[in-house]
């Protein structure tokens, strides 16, 4: 296609997504597809040497929304410029180096500092503008154009950490942040929703450009705040300086700011952010690598649309929009059955996703989702879970329906619907029900029976009916013998992982029963406090409930599983064939007197001596708390080589912090 052609038509397209993710907060594709579609443009352009009048690369943000007042910035907001790889990072900081030494090249009386660089997080919300006069907030608006913004003070006013005064009241200054809203948040509000929201970044700026600040209220939004566009009497001198006067005026800072003068650090920092990204309580969409000093951030200046003394390093897309093609219907071991969604195959995240899921037919229902079969729908993968899908398109027509199963899929009972899932509740005649439980009782986490698969308890269940975990201790070795792909050798080690399952300790048996709604915690829980399965056994609902973490409906579950007469004679069968399910012994009482004794503790970077996990036993051994993040109920942090952003934060927070590992070694021994 002629580039001109294609340009044309890429302009129009983005204005479109513009429109509706800047002017609407309800966008048409992900970031991820949005993203590619700018770059050809970006490279169109370059090619051609031209750019049309509509350009979106020439543009920061989009139209305004009607309603508000319009704020004139007292000095422009930016877009920021962007590398998705090291090699575009290191092109970035070239410019950068080339530009400031030319600049020295021509004043060598007054030549600028050595580069320095602050590492900050890319936060994915909506941009703030608050506006400060002698120390009051009298206005807040959006980026808008970057010239002229929407007017929502009353709408920030509803978030509960932006000041509504300041220290400082020397005049008027413009105070810029992002607009979040908390994953927690996100997912306690979606619990709640008649409609989930998709993403918490259009949760942020859907809530903040709503017109009744009732429904931003709502939402419970936050803000972070990282730069100080505009003030009449003050001055920094470089970016630690302007965090100390945001910090000192009680504006929420992000504590994970990190400082290298040497840019070969940057992009260590960069991979550290990665790896902690699905650990943040909030969305961000990669970090931004900002030059500190003052004079040269103005001496490297401005594009059309972004400071060049600052870069956004984008991390991988976690969303992306894919057709539903089909939903398959699965039964799990509590009879639950679970719908699965295959999509047309897509790239995210590095890999190629096929399979999401829907979670039940009361998210179906919630997310709209019940005539979308053959529409496009937002997809999002965190993590390594399997994707889920988030809703569908906003201009999708309606697609084909997704029929519910009226009957199991695995054995035709018929099926009854509890709250938000479909269940089978013929327990003893649905196979995968069985084998389910079978395969979970054998699992690692509870009797950790080696080398037994789902694809065991499959084989065990259709040629010698096993129908129940308790079956397993009375398989003889003949008849394992018959089994296709056994031989002597196999059916022996089988035999001999089942007998050593019989002295698995009581945590892990109560784990292994797959009592519904218990996990792994809270079997734990219970075996320390109650010591034996007869008591575990004879609990009532209300000494279950004096147990810290241990709910209602967690309780229930307990006390009709012990009340079922099938599993109280299931339980007696497997006792009688020599599974013991005893409490261990008490632990060694944990020490008091030792340095680490009471102390919270968190473990970063690497160390030599011994393994993270070996260290944290040895410090719960002395009586300290190991936790995984640093705040201000941490009292000690262990620093390990290439320790990163939590060492940054304890040192932020004033938290005491070790990094010498023989220090430490040497205190572990006292
Ligand atoms: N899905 C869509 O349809 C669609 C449409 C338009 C834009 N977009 C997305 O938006 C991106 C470009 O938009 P943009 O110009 O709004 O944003 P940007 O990615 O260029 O980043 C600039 C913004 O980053 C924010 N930011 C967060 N943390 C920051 C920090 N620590 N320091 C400084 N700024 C920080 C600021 O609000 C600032 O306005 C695109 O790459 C695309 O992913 C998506
Ligand atoms: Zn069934």
């Amino acid at each position: 296609m002629d580039p001109m052609q294609r340009m044309e038509e890429l302009v129009e397209e983005l204005g479109k997504y513009n429109y509706h993710y800047y002017t609407l907060d309800e966008p048409l594709v992900s970031d991820k597809e949005y993203d590619a579609l700018y770059d050809e443009l970006v490279r169109l352009e370059t090619e051609t040497g031209m750019v049309l009048p509509d350009s979106p690369t020439q543009r920061v943000g989009g139209e305004l929304l009607s309603g508000f007042t319009p704020h004139r910035h007292l000095v422009p907001l930016w877009s920021l410029d962007k590398a998705q790889n090291e090699e575009q990072l290191l092109n970035w900081n070239n410019r950068v180096v080339k530009l400031t030494s030319d600049y020295n090249a021509k004043n060598p009386d007054n030549p600028l500092p050595p580069l320095s660089y602050a590492v900050e997080l890319k936060f994915d919300g909506l941009t703030l503008n608050l506006t400060y006069t002698d120390g009051k907030l009298v206005q807040a608006s959006t980026r808008g154009n970057g010239v002229v913004g929407e007017g929502i003070l009353a709408q920030v006013k509803t978030i509960k950490s932006v000041p509504l005064t300041i220290p400082f009241r020397d005049g008027t200054i413009e105070v810029q942040g992002e607009g979040i809203m908390n994953l927690s948040v996100l997912e306690a509000y979606n619990k709640q929703a008649a409609e989930p929201l998709k993403n918490a970044r259009n949760a942020a700026a859907g809530a903040l450009r709503n017109l009744d600040p009732k429904t931003t209220a709502k939402r419970k939004l936050s803000a972070y705040f990282y730069n100080v566009g505009y003030a009449e009497n003050i001055t920094f001198r470089d970016h630690r300086e302007m965090m100390n006067f945001l910090r000192t005026n009680k504006f929420k800072v992000n504590p994970f700011i990190s400082y290298f003068d040497d840019f070969s650090e940057v992009a260590a920092q960069l991979q550290q952010i990665q790896e902690q990204r699905s650990s943040l309580d909030y969305l961000i969409d990669g970090a931004v690598v900002k030059i500190t000093d003052m004079r040269t951030r103005e001496v490297l200046g401005y594009t059309d649309k972004f400071p060049r003394w600052a870069v956004a390093y984008k991390f991988e897309a976690e969303e992306t929009t894919t057709v539903l093609e089909s939903v398959s219907w699965n039964v799990g071991r509590t009879g639950k059955i679970t719908p699965l969604a295959r999509v047309e195959p897509v790239e995210l995240a590095g890999v190629t996703v096929q399979n999401c899921t829907l979670n039940n037919v009361g998210d179906i229902e919630r997310k709209n989702l019940k005539f979308a079969l053959g529409t496009r729908v937002f997809i999002r993968r965190s993590n390594d879970v399997i994707p889920e899908i988030l809703g569908k398109v906003p201009d999708e027509e309606e697609g084909e329906e997704i029929v519910y199963p009226e009957n199991c899929p695995a054995c035709g009972f018929p099926l009854q619907q509890r709250g938000a899932h479909l269940f089978c509740d013929n327990r003893f005649g649905c196979r995968p029900q069985i084998v389910g439980r079978i395969t979970h009782f054998a699992s690692r986490d509870a009797m950790d029976i080696e080398t037994f698969s789902d694809k065991t308890a499959g084989q065990l269940y259709d040629e010698l009916t096993l129908r129940e975990p308790a079956d397993l201790y009375s398989l003889e070795f003949d008849s394992l013998l018959k089994l296709e792909r056994f031989g002597e050798k196999k059916a022996r080690n089988l035999l001999d992982a089942i007998e050593a399952s019989k002295s698995r300790d009581l945590a892990s048996f109560l784990f292994a029963l797959g009592i519904p709604n218990t996990g792994k915690s809270t079997t734990k829980l219970l075996a320390d406090h109650f010591g034996s399965l007869e008591a575990v056994m004879a609990a009532s609902v209300e000494e279950l409930t004096a147990l810290p973490d241990i709910g209602g409906i967690v309780a229930e579950s307990i006390v009709s599983f012990f009340a079922d007469p099938f599993n109280q004679a299931s339980i007696h069968k497997m006792l009688e064939r020599g599974v013991q399910a005893k409490a261990p012994e008490q632990a060694e009482p944990v020490r008091t007197d030792s340095y680490f004794s009471g102390k919270t503790v968190v473990l970063t970077g690497t160390l030599h001596q011994l393994t993270r996990d070996e260290a944290a036993e040895r410090l719960e051994a002395l009586g300290a708390k190991v936790t995984g993040s640093v705040s201000k109920k941490t009292d000690l942090v262990i620093a390990g080589e290439k320790a990163g952003s939590k060492l940054t934060k304890a040192k932020d927070l004033g938290v005491e912090v070790i990094e010498d590992e023989d220090e430490f070694i040497r205190l572990l021994g006292d």
